[in-house]
């Protein structure tokens, strides 16, 4: 029998996984979404001819067995905790708002669900999952982004930063991985999970450069642990729909989507 899955949040990565589960995900039936404009989520559902309704998050945690969160970190509460109360299994990128809200694991213990972090844009959470069962002596990101994915950063907008005018890159940022995604909530998701899968957040360090140079959102990890040193590099082709979400985001969660079902899984 299928499983049933709700989409909130229907925006670019939303977008690409409800199409991907429409057409190519076998045992899982799009079921419902959520969005934030009715009206532009209706529009988009008609244009991708997908006939499901747009429903509240509460009862999308009621009809559905698979929740994919793909919002604004400001709505993730508001669709996590229904959805984990009633035991369902939430499938999230938003790293930065589970460090934000730490008991919403609670939430999921206490109601019999599960949140999966996919990896996202990131690469190798497997190895520092890994490494992370021994002893790991730092984990550190650098994360260098053209500045049109950083225009609309949270820090970036309250600071007042120009950064359209910026010749040379300039570094935003420096401290830990939990500083960074508090101030960069939307743009470094990814540190938020590697300091979730390693040492912590408080002691993943994390530097965030805007870089004219860059035409990608880039992103150097180096990890030193008693079982093995290692070092990786992404550079994500940014979606034009939101240059701050590389297109690996929303494959990174269909591919999560689809180990659910599959006979066989591949990584930790
Ligand atoms: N870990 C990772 O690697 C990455 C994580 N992310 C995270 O994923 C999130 C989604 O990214 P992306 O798809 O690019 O963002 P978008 O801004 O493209 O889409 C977000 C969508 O959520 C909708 N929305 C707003 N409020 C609500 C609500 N209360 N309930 C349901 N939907 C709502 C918006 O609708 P409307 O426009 O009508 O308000 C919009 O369609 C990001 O906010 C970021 O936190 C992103 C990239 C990488
Ligand atoms: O971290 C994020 O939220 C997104 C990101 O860096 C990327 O797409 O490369």
């Amino acid at each position: 029998m299928a499983q049933t899955v709700g989409i909130a949040g229907f925006g670019t990565i939303g977008t690409a996984v409800a199409t991907r589960i429409a057409r190519d995900l076998p045992g899982l039936e799009l079921l419902a979404i959520s969005a934030g404009r009715r009206d532009v989520a209706e529009t988009r559902l008609r244009s991708l001819d997908l006939t499901v309704p747009v429903v509240s998050a509460g009862e999308l945690a009621a009809s559905c067995d698979i929740i994919v969160e793909c919002a604004p970190t400001a709505a993730f509460l508001s669709i996590a905790e229904p959805a984990l109360a009633a035991g369902r299994t939430l499938i999230t990128v938003s790293g930065a708002a589970i460090l934000e809200h730490p008991g919403i694991v609670d939430v999921a213990r206490a109601g019999g669900g599960q949140i999966i972090l996919a990896t996202g844009a990131l690469l190798g959470l497997d190895a520092v999952r890994a490494a992370a069962e021994g002893v790991i002596h730092s984990v550190r990101m650098v994360t260098r982004k053209p500045p049109r994915s950083l225009r609309t950063a949270k820090y970036v907008v309250e600071n007042g930063i120009d950064l359209d005018s910026l010749a040379e890159p300039l570094l935003l940022f420096r401290g830990s991985a939990r500083e960074g995604a508090r101030a960069f909530p939307s743009n470094v998701n990814v540190a938020a999970a590697l300091g979730l899968a390693g040492i912590g957040a408080d002691r993943t360090e994390l530097e965030i450069w805007a870089d004219p140079t860059k035409l990608r959102n880039c992103h150097r990890i180096d990890v030193d642990a008693d079982s093995a040193r290692f070092g990786f590099e992404i550079e994500n082709i940014p979606t034009d729909e939101n240059p701050g979400t590389g297109r690996i985001t929303a494959l990174s969660m269909i591919a999560a989507l689809r180990a659910i079902r599959a006979p066989l899984r591949v990584g930790t």
